[in-house]
């Protein structure tokens, strides 16, 4: 199931990467609890599964649970005289091996994702670009990141899976990118929740998906996670 490594960062066949966007309020041990969850069902299925935690959990999700822990974002300042930036160089030292870069919630700049791949892959961190339809996907694939992640806003947290609801954001996503940069490997996200919509999402041509609501707001997020595998 496991690729090879990808400036020292394991690119996997099949990704899912749950953000925990703000959705735990209070304490870290809730992103420990759910990172755990999802390590004991990536190593059942053998499908990697990456946790992106609040900035300020990074370490304590890193450090206590053996899974890939991406940031939520990351600005392209050096060291030097910049506050409250996330600095990919403590992101990386937190125990991060990746990032998402203008997810939906945090837009950037073209210019400042050029410049925030840049820094992610300067510090070693792997790199996840969000995009919205599918100019913004080639424009993403241009700038080489080793994802792109195509997420159209409207469906994120609506519980309508991308992969039913506007397919061919996602066939045509790849379509693009595939011209622009083949290196690059596309995620589609918003809504997804159930095995069928992560198996819907590969035949659309993805190599795995981003998600979130469907996974932490559940009663069980095991559970939920062991249905979003049980298609594959
Ligand atoms: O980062 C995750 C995406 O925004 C999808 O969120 P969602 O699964 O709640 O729709």
């Amino acid at each position: 199931m496991h690729t090879p490594f990808s400036g020292g960062v394991k690119i996997s066949s099949i990704l899912i990467v749950l953000n925990l966007k703000t959705y735990l309020e209070g304490t870290g041990e809730n992103s420990v609890r759910i990172a755990q969850a999802c390590k004991d069902v990536a190593d059942d299925s053998g499908i990697d599964i990456a946790v992106a935690p609040q900035f300020c959990d990074i370490y304590r999700v890193a450090s206590q649970v053996d899974i890939p822990v991406y940031s939520q974002h990351l600005d392209s300042v050096g060291a030097g005289s910049f506050t409250g930036h996330a600095f990919s160089r403590c992101i990386k030292d937190a125990g991060a091996v990746g990032t998402l870069i203008n997810h939906s919630e945090r837009r950037l700049t073209l210019a400042e994702i050029d410049a925030s791949v840049q820094a992610a892959k300067k510090s070693g961190l792997a790199t996840i670009v969000c995009t919205n339809n599918v100019p913004t996907s080639a424009a993403a694939a241009a700038l080489s990141p080793d994802y792109v992640a195509v997420e159209p806003p409207e469906l994120i947290g609506s519980g309508i899976p991308v992969s039913k609801a506007d397919p061919a954001v996602v066939t045509g996503s790849v379509e693009a990118i595939l011209k622009v940069n083949p290196a690059v490997k596309v995620l589609c996200g918003a809504g997804i929740s159930k095995g069928e919509d992560l198996a819907a999402a590969l035949e659309l041509g993805s190599v795995g998906v981003l998600l979130a609501s469907g996974i932490v707001k559940a009663a069980s997020p095991k559970a939920a996670l062991e249905d979003l595998v049980s298609k594959i």
